[in-house]
């Protein structure tokens, strides 16, 4: 069975490699990720894991195609894709001292078009942060293109108080849903 990894996000082939899955393509989907109107954290990281699936799936029929999306919500707000200084230190002072979700969905289109869905909601602490430590952070150009504006996978692991999830998770793919997926259309991965 093709595997198509439908990412353009170099970490997430490096946590599929991480449980032993290699994909024998990796197929970015190119696709518009602009939230609906209210539309819940949730509700728009599953659909838009679920449209890059599908918008490779087109192009590669018969394989088995992955995708997903990671989000960071405070609340009922979607935080941004951090691109520039400001939207960086507007997740970090909204992030720092308090809790917030992250919502990364995963989708697996199998051969025969069927597509299966699962959803991994980690909570994630910040400590308070002082205005030194938000300058040091967007100064080390960590937050680029991460959503929420942190890279739990660097230097914020030390800005982190707790975390109850899936590391993995945070950073892109969680593995435990995603082994639980090609389990199901019988992708061996043992
Ligand atoms: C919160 C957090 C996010 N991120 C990253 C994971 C994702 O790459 C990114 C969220 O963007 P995504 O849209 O999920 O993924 P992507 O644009 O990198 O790749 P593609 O759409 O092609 O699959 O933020 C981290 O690396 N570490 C973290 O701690």
């Amino acid at each position: 069975m093709r595997l198509i990894l439908a990412s353009a996000s170099p970490r997430r082939l490096d946590l599929l490699k991480q449980i032993g899955v290699t994909p024998d393509a990796v197929d970015p989907a190119d696709i518009d990720e602009t939230p609906r109107k209210d539309e819940p954290p949730a509700r728009y990281a599953a659909r838009v894991a679920a449209e890059k699936g599908a918008a490779v799936a087109e192009r590669h029929p018969g394989a088995l195609i992955l995708s997903g999306d990671t989000i960071v919500a405070a609340g009922r707000r979607i935080l941004p894709k951090a691109e520039t200084v400001q939207d960086a230190r507007m997740c970090l002072e909204l992030l720092s001292g308090r809790r917030h979700r992250v919502l990364s969905a995963v989708t697996l289109i199998a051969p025969d078009g069927k597509a299966r869905h699962r959803l991994s909601e980690s909570i994630v602490t910040f400590k308070r942060l002082h205005p030194d430590e938000i300058d040091a952070y967007i100064a080390s150009g960590e937050w680029e293109g991460k959503a929420g504006g942190y890279a739990i996978q660097g230097r914020a692991a030390g800005l982190i108080r707790t975390i109850q999830g899936s590391h993995p998770g945070i950073m892109g793919l969680p593995l435990y849903e995603v082994r639980t997926l090609l389990l199901a259309v019988g992708y061996p991965c043992d």
